[in-house]
């Protein structure tokens, strides 16, 4: 049996395939490349390209493939651009999860592991956010991800079917052997930016908002590592081919810090002084964000293994002066 994992040529799927071939499982990957790129795939995966919202060629692979579970990264991630774009982002989101699901219900495939985000919350009212506050995204993208996991809850009560969806709050560092990292060229995430200000691919970062209610007026997030968010999704796995119950989890670590905490970080770790500009703020981010992080430890027995912010910072830049040495995604 294999298991599919589509938009595994991107950043998080990318390593996601790394832990399950290191683990030894048969892994095919269906992206359409839009942005993932081919070389991000570990070798010993096999590349299926094409479109998760095409439904025979997914039902194909599930025939063929001998799939037996579903891991499900691909889709559109840019929050602004989902502002401008909608309907785009629902399409790419909501619609074509709705043909993937449908696919693994038609095809036999029981197991279902969805990538949702902390941006279902909208601006929570609570600090840490747990998986019973109300959902009330902001922008469409964390609408589109909502809808998604409404779908996956009602397929489950009403077909041979299970699911667990991931609630990520903010990914960031790389594979600690330098296997993978995140590579997009127009990146917006914070550690990536300053990651690209230190190795000279920008001028400068500008710090999105200095008068937020929080202890030092920039926002705080919960960084975690992409190879701990992972071995999270490995857990999953296991619970669900176990026979485990659905499950909606938060992935972070329970604890936040601020722009300026990272960008100090960034700069100690690499020894890199780079430009930093005080700037307006962004529209539509949440003061603070961090995740009310039990759930995860408690039912999949989770315990983070890089959870460092210095060690996040390090892969990070390591990844990223691999990207700016090897020119792979320029
Ligand atoms: N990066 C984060 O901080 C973050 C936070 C929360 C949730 N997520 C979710 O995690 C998932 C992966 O995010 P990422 O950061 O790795 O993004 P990414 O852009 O690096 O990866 C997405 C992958 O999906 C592929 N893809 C997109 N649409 C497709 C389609 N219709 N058919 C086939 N392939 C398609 C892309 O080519 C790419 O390889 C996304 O669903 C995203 O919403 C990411
Ligand atoms: O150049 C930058 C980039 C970011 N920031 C700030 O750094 C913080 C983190 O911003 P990111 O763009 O790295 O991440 P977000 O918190 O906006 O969002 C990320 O995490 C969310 C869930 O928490 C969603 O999943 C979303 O898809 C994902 O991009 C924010 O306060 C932002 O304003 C800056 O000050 N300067």
């Amino acid at each position: 049996m294999a298991v599919l994992v589509t938009g595994g040529a991107g950043y998080i799927g990318s390593h996601m395939v790394l832990a399950l071939v290191d683990r030894g499982e048969d892994v095919v990957v269906l992206d359409n490349l839009s942005t993932g790129f081919r070389w991000a795939i570990a070798p010993s995966a096999k590349l299926i390209e094409g479109d998760v919202g095409d439904i025979e060629k997914v039902g194909s692979i599930i025939a063929e493939e001998r799939i037996d579970s579903i891991i499900h990264f691909a889709g559109s991630i840019v929050v602004p651009d989902s502002v401008s774009d909608p309907l785009g982002y629902y399409l790419n989101n909501t619609v074509k999860s709705r043909a993937l699901i449908e696919a693994a219900v038609t095809g036999g495939v029981t197991h279902f592991i969805f990538s949702s985000t902390a941006a279902v919350y909208g601006m929570p009212e609570t600090f840490p956010v747990r998986e019973d506050a109300p959902l009330a995204p902001i922008s469409p993208y964390g609408s589109s991800k909502m809808m998604t996991e409404i779908m996956l809850r009602d397929s489950a009560f009403a077909y041979d079917f299970n699911y667990v969806a991931l609630r990520y709050f903010n990914v960031a560092g790389a594979d600690p052997a330098g296997r993978s990292g995140q590579s997009t060229p127009r990146a917006t995430h914070l550690i990536k930016v300053a990651g690209e200000a230190v190795v000279g691919k920008r001028s400068h970062l500008d710090v999105y908002g200095t008068d937020y209610d929080t202890p030092d007026g920039t926002c705080v997030r919960d960084y975690i590592h992409v190879s701990d968010l992972a071995r999270a999704h490995l857990l999953a796995l296991d619970h669900l081919r176990g026979g485990g119950d659905d499950l909606v989890m938060n992935c972070g670590y329970g604890r936040g810090f601020s722009v300026l905490e990272v960008i100090d970080a960034v700069k100690r770790v690499s020894g890199v002084d780079f430009e930093v500009r005080m700037a307006a703020r962004r529209p539509g981010d949440p003061a603070a964000l961090v995740a009310g992080a039990e759930r995860i430890r408690e039912r999949l027995g989770w315990t983070p293994e890089r959870d460092r912010l210095d060690d996040i910072v390090a892969d990070a830049l390591n990844w990223e002066k691999k990207l700016k040495d090897s020119g792979l995604n320029s």
